[in-house]
């Protein structure tokens, strides 16, 4: 019995994380139905019908591409897609099939109606800015535990960081306590090195990089190196100098190649999204 017991504590490790990330889907599946009634407001008055099965297509085949891309088989992409349609079906109460997708009931199907694709990119950022800014996300965040979010961001970080870890190169981090505060997102978290891992503790920082949602993942996407992010003060370091200095700099050095293509993309991906988001914000308010 005992033999067994690193594996043992290792599996309850890995389901712990996996839990984590299934409450992460919970939580954006939360958002996008929030999003699916802004929808379901507009679309009388944008002269839409309430179900949009070119619309539906273009989702699953937006994902079944993505998905290719981070090596999750079609299908599986294709059954969560069934099922966040299916919901937002529901949710407007449109009968939803999840053979064909034709609707029933008193929806209206006016496929030949909808815009193509390069009609729809125009529009984009009018429907970025429905999206809510990420203050008025934060609340939701926070519905996410702490030691959720933890084992989140202690995964991601393990992750990314997984090569400068195993070369040394944050051996600096050891006993010292770095924060990053995401200041939109009203959130804060404390890092420190413990056994060759990044780990959230609750100890008080000696040093802060202070940011916004957006441009930490710009940094975090490399769509913006950190030297334009601090000279520009989008990124702001706090306290020990030479402890933020020499993150910074590990971060300017990080070996991007190093970290796995899947995840790349998905940075990559929600930071460009992110940027245009804020874009749009911007331009509604100026
Ligand atoms: O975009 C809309 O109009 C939605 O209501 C959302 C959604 C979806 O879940 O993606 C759901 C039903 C529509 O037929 C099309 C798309």
């Amino acid at each position: 019995m005992s033999r067994h017991l690193p594996e043992r504590f290792a599996l309850a490790r890995a389901r712990a994380v996996i839990d984590g990330i299934d409450d992460g889907l919970l939580v954006l599946l939360a958002a996008r139905r929030r999003l699916v009634r802004t929808v379901a407001r507009l679309k009388p008055a944008a002269g839409v019908p309430p179900r949009d099965l070119g619309r539906e297509q273009r989702v699953r085949e937006r994902a079944r591409a993505f998905a290719a891309r981070l090596d999750l088989p079609p299908s599986t992409a294709q059954g969560l897609l069934d099922l966040a349609i299916g919901d937002a079906c529901r949710q407007q109460g449109l009968v939803f099939d999840q053979g064909q997708g034709a609707a029933t009931g008193n929806a209206l199907i006016i496929d030949s109606i909808m815009p193509t694709p390069s009609l729809l990119s125009p529009m984009t950022p009018q429907l970025l800015r429905l999206l809510p800014p990420p203050r008025r996300i934060a609340p939701l965040l926070r519905v996410m535990p702490l030691r959720w979010q933890r084992r989140l961001l202690e995964t991601g970080m393990a992750r990314v960081l997984a090569a400068p870890l195993l070369e040394g190169e944050l051996d600096f981090m050891h006993g010292r306590r770095l924060a990053i505060e995401v200041t939109d997102l009203r959130l804060r978290w404390v890092l420190e090195l413990q056994q060759g891992r990044l780990r959230v503790t609750d100890a008080e920082p000696e040093a802060s990089v202070r940011g916004s949602v957006t441009d930490l993942l710009l940094l975090a996407g490399r769509l913006e190196d950190a030297d334009t992010l601090f000279f520009q003060r989008r990124l702001v370091l706090t306290g020990d100098t030479e402890l933020g200095l020499t993150a910074r700099n590990m971060l300017e050095r990080l070996p991007w190649e190093s970290v796995p293509l899947g995840l790349r993309i998905a940075l990559n991906r929600g930071a460009r999204f992110a940027r245009a988001a804020r874009t749009a914000h911007r331009r509604e308010n100026s």
